[in-house]
């Protein structure tokens, strides 16, 4: 069954910050969250996994998951934020572990032998085994996002959620995170990830939902959305579609940023 989000609105100090937002995401598929600087992905993503207070209903594999406590919760999805404050000491390796917190039992100090060989699929699967002994804060940008990616796997939740997972990292580590997500996918995970790359989205995402405004703008397949016109009214840019032969998805040309009274954001 898919992520299904109906009808939900955030206020932050009594600003409305996402307004009647209602899609969905299809199971075992990986669907991209994208949308301008301030559209209110973060925020939808956190508001997802219970971190803000939100009206509305969202439900997963047949769960209403505001009313599931932490722990259940923490078992069946998990986030991978944009930035996330990491204790000092931590080494890669116990940075992965608390991944496996949800599941450990009340008497357990160290990790299981089943939870050690999930942390070193976890690591492998993102390509950071040989830092697992680091200190988590001596690793570069890239290193860091890459491990908490890592931290999430590691948790085995049957739903995804990463906040702009590609922004550290080259162009060969986007390339990889996002055919490891599309194996995850494969294998039966569901993925919501906030993409502002529309190139990479158009490629590894099977559907997309567009918020602008803290409302949605459009859902559905790239290729169905994604159109000159709505790069122009959502995103400011004059932009043309091509024909990528190669995997038959269309490439985005972006000419320019449009005048700012020429765009049209939905309110
Ligand atoms: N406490 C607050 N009070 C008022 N507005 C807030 C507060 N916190 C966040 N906002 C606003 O909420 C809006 C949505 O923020 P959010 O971080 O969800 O956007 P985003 O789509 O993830 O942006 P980006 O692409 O820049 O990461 C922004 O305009 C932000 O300024």
């Amino acid at each position: 069954m898919s992520l299904s989000v109906t009808a939900l609105s955030v206020e932050k100090s009594g600003t409305a910050i996402l307004s009647d937002v209602g899609f969905s995401a299809p199971p075992r598929r990986i669907t991209g969250l994208i949308g301008p600087n301030g559209a209110g992905k973060s925020t939808l993503l956190s508001a997802l996994l219970g971190l803000l207070p939100a009206n509305g209903h969202i439900a997963f594999e047949g769960y209403d998951l505001p009313r599931l406590n932490r722990r259940d919760r923490a078992r069946l999805l998990a986030l991978v934020e944009q930035s996330a404050a990491t204790e000092e000491r931590l080494s890669v390796r116990d940075v992965v572990a608390l991944g496996r917190i949800p599941y450990e039992a009340a008497w357990q100090s160290e990790p299981s032998p089943e939870d050690d060989t999930i942390i070193d699929k976890a690591l492998s699967d993102t390509g950071t085994t040989g830092f697992a002994s680091r200190r988590f804060t001596t690793l570069s940008g890239g290193e860091q996002q890459r491990v908490h990616v890592a931290r999430a796997l590691a948790q085995q939740p049957r739903l995804l959620l990463l906040d702009e997972p590609t922004s550290h990292l080259d162009i060969r580590a986007q390339l990889q995170l996002l055919a490891l997500l599309r194996q995850k996918a494969g294998a039966g995970m569901t993925i919501l990830v906030a993409l502002h790359d529309l190139n990479l989205a158009v490629r590894f995402c099977d559907h997309l939902v567009v918020l602008a405004n803290g409302r949605v703008a459009a859902q559905g397949s790239p290729a169905e959305i994604l159109t000159p016109e709505l790069l122009r009214s959502v995103y400011g840019v004059s932009a043309r579609l091509v024909s990528d032969t190669t995997n038959g998805r269309p490439l985005i040309v972006y000419d320019e940023a449009i005048a700012e009274g020429d765009a049209q954001i939905p309110d």
